[in-house]
């Protein structure tokens, strides 16, 4: 590029930058001004109010200037949140104000306009002209869509069409202009090589300045309920997913906050790795999840839930455990919709008979039986619906409660109790009778004063009806406290026996059909159900258990809603089960939701397909509601890396990697593990020499994990750190990782501990070896003692070299 030109840029960077920090500067005493201000407010609010309350007047009075002390504090308040966060915007701005343009001659003008593009916007001081538009407004998106040549973009008003003149990048640091290009067919390919010839972070990085075409559709689809997006790996699901977040929040300033987006992530040490994206393009963060979180918290602590990562585990590790089929079939049919429909007919039979309660016990007595409510329930009418006479029922057990401890007033426990009763709570009671009278008595508040002057209780013996009420008030006290935690239970539902009803589903066969409506059950069905009831038994619930129960539990006692969420996303959405999708719509009733995944990586025995006809996820909206956007250009791993686990996963799946070159994976193959791992740490050390400081030993298994982090240490790494599903916060360095916590993260190196036919030889496994390679970005090795898996001896050998030692 032209010399001139670029010294023409640089001035234009230079001016804006002048204009940044004048403004800069003009804030930042306007800010301190204003926080000064507010808490000086603060301090002295109640010295500008004479509260006067003699007359109605002077208690109006005083009413309106509070009222308009608290409108002044909040309106500096305000204005101070605003200018803050409009001069962090600035500051963010300064190092590099922009890093795009586009010249647009829109059809019918004359002159074209210059658009810049950046995190923020930034108008001159005459309040008209952008000197940068914010990458979220209807014109920027000229830059991720179009290339120089006819062009249009969409505004809330209809298309504007025209000819894009120029479309030019910058990488842009300290205000210094480091490299500009101009782009012609498709954007951003050299800022974008650049851009991803970078080693791996500790955090995701965002995007925003070579966001591609296909991702910015995904980012700007505001019509549908559902957006799936299935991507392969590295295609930018996750990193277009929070560049969407940020551009709903600006689109949608005035009625959308942060909070009110919630995503969920495949596991916590992710939520750490995504967790700056938001912040660096100056939006709040949203909630972050995971679904286990989510279960956890409504499922209480009365049963404990089996996490995912010891399902998985489970169906890795224990093929030779008894059982474990059957264990597999009960995992696949628990998640399917088969079984939905099978509970929601089950509560419809509930509804007829079958109901089990929980009587109310209180003193080794039964207050309140299951065959008393149970008779109560059945009494309803029946045509209403299963939740609503359980209301009814809990507001009948909470009258009876009122009842029954007014009766237990009398009784006797409570009168020994009485003798026991500390000097305090007499006193307590006492002075609450006394109150009570001291407002009608003159005599009462001149024995009020007394007893203060004296500070002694005065003597109540001779006043036989005061003792009496004295009495009573403790009685009722004491029965009140101890009947609080049974009204409580009842208000929690606990008088339903949801475990028991679960149970009860998985009695025997003919029974389970007659209950459900269903026709067909899975071949094991016996021994799952005595897997479930085993386990429920121990008060513990199978991670497949745990969706399920919650939604049983819902169809009883009312369906439980968060409609403050307005949008959902849902990250790996191919391991969520179809019951999880159905339980997700309906926990939010009035968010939209977008869900990213890659069926390639569905390594979860309840995975759910994205796309195509037969997925039920294509159906929990209906198709009119739904958009589909697929990503196919892969952008993590270099070429080789790309082509090498396109061909692993052999399916028909569309992958096409960015053109990125690197060296071909490399395949070592050692005798005996000792002669691997010492390999290993070569390769590692060599891998660190290059400049790569993000590795990973992947393995399939956290057992495999455990013992591949100790042999290695054993060897001489000492700065190694083993990645487990505690883990929660994802930092640099060499790490050993089970292949299903890697899941949505990516690292410069990754080696394979034991690519072999041992480890690898099941169709499943084929996606674990294919989600573990995919997560490198410039290095590949796999390493076997063994025989290589029949999916690496599958691939034609152009595709990877040998290694000679
Ligand atoms: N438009 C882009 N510009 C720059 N980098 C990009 C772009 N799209 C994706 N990337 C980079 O590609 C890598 C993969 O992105 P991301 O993790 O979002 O992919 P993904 O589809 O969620 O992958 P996976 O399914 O394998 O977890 C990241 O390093 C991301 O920064």
């Amino acid at each position: 590029m032209e010399a001139k030109e670029r010294q023409a840029e640089q001035e234009r960077l230079d001016q804006v930058r002048k204009k940044l920090k004048a403004r800069i500067e003009e804030l930042e005493p306007e800010v301190t001004g204003l926080r000064d201000q507010a808490a000086e407010i603060r301090r002295r609010f109640w010295e500008e109010v004479t509260v006067n309350t003699s007359s109605d007047e002077e208690f109006e009075e005083t009413f309106y200037t509070i009222k308009q002390q608290a409108a002044v504090l909040s309106e500096r308040e305000r204005r101070h949140r605003l200018l803050t966060q409009q001069l962090k915007s600035l500051n963010r701005m300064l190092p590099s104000p922009y890093f795009g343009r586009v010249d647009f001659l829109e059809d019918g003008l004359n002159q074209s306009e210059q658009i810049y593009i950046g995190v923020s916007s930034f108008i001159d001081e005459d309040g008209l002209s952008f000197l940068v538009y914010d990458w979220r407004t209807p014109i920027a998106s000229l830059y991720y869509d179009h290339s120089p040549g006819e062009a249009s973009y969409v505004t809330p008003v209809g298309q504007i069409t025209g000819t894009m003149e120029l479309k030019r990048q910058y990488q842009i640091q300290s205000g210094q202009i480091r490299n500009m290009f101009d782009a012609n067919v498709t954007i951003g390919d050299e800022l974008l090589q650049q851009m991803l010839a970078k080693g791996a972070d500790s955090q995701m990085k965002s995007i925003v300045s070579t966001i591609q075409k296909e991702q910015n559709a995904l980012i700007r689809n505001d019509h549908s309920r559902l957006l799936i997006v299935q991507g392969a790996a590295g295609s930018g699901k996750t990193s277009a997913a929070l560049q969407r977040v940020a551009y709903l929040l600006y689109k949608n300033r005035d009625s959308l906050k942060a909070d009110q987006i919630v995503l969920f992530s495949p596991n916590p040490i992710f939520n750490s790795y995504v967790s700056s994206v938001l912040p660096e393009l100056g939006e709040e963060n949203m909630q972050q999840t995971t679904l286990q979180e989510y279960l956890e918290y409504w499922l209480g602590s009365s049963l404990r839930l089996e996490d995912p990562f010891d399902q998985i585990e489970y169906v890795l590790t224990a093929q030779a455990t008894p059982n474990y089929e059957a264990r597999l079939q009960g995992i696949k049919y628990k998640a399917s919709e088969a079984f939905l429909r099978a509970l929601q007919n089950y509560a419809q039979w509930l509804g007829r008979e079958g109901m089990l309660f929980n009587g109310i016990r209180f003193r080794d007595r039964d207050l309140i039986t299951a065959e008393q409510m149970r008779s109560q329930f059945y009494s309803y009418d029946p045509s209403l619906r299963l939740a609503n006479r359980v209301d009814l029922l809990q507001k009948w057990l909470l009258k009876e409660l009122s009842l029954l401890e007014r009766k237990e007033r009398r009784a006797d426990w409570v009168e020994e109790e009485l003798q026991y009763l500390e000097s305090e709570q007499y006193a307590e009671v006492f002075t609450m009778l006394h109150k009570e009278r001291e407002v009608f008595d003159i005599a009462e508040h001149y024995a009020v004063v007394n007893e203060k002057k004296s500070n002694k209780r005065r003597e109540d013996e001779g006043d036989f009806d005061f003792a009496k009420r004295e009495e009573d008030l403790l009685r009722q006290r004491i029965v009140k406290t101890s009947f609080k935690p049974l009204r409580q239970s009842v208000r929690k539902f606990s008088f339903i026996d949801v475990q028991g009803l679960y149970a009860q589903l998985f009695g025997d066969e003919a029974a389970y059909l007659e209950k459900t409506n269903e026709t067909k059950l899975p071949v094991l069905w016996p021994e799952i159900c005595k897997q479930t009831k085993e386990k429920l038994d121990r008060l513990e619930l199978f991670y497949e258990d745990a969706t399920p129960y919650l939604y049983l539990k819902e169809l009883i006692e009312g369906v439980r809603t968060n409609t403050e969420i307005r949008h959902v996303f849902v990250d790996e959405g191919q391991d969520y089960s179809p019951f999880q999708y159905e339980y997700l719509k309906k926990l939010f009733p009035r968010a939209r939701m977008t869900v990213l995944g890659d069926f390639g990586q569905a390594i979860f025995t309840q995975a759910t397909k994205l796309q195509g006809a037969e997925s039920p996820l294509v159906l929990l909206y209906g198709e009119a509601e739904t958009s589909l956007i697929c990503l196919v250009r892969s952008y993590r791993s270099t070429r080789e890396i790309v082509e090498f686990t396109k061909v692993l996963l052999s399916d028909e799946s569309e992958i096409a990697p960015f053109e990125r070159s690197g060296p071909k994976p490399l395949l070592a193959r050692l005798e005996g593990g000792e002669k691997r791992d010492a390999r290993m740490l070569k390769d590692i050390a060599a891998f660190k020499a290059e400049g790569f400081d993000s590795i990973a030993v992947i393995t399939k298994t956290a057992a495999e994990s455990r013992t591949a982090f100790e042999s290695l240490r054993i060897q001489g790494s000492e700065a190694l750190h083993l990645i487990t599903k505690e883990t929660v916060t994802f930092e640099k360095g060499v790490m050993v990782i089970p292949v299903y916590l890697a899941k949505g993260i990516e690292f410069d190196a990754v080696l394979i501990y034991e690519a072999s036919s041992q480890a690898y030889s099941r169709e499943n496994d084929r996606k674990l070896l294919y989600t573990a390679c995919t997560r490198a970005m410039h290095r590949l090795r796999l390493y076997t003692t063994g025989d290589w898996s029949p999916f690496v001896e599958a691939l034609p050998a152009y595709l990877y070299e040998k290694a000679s030692y």
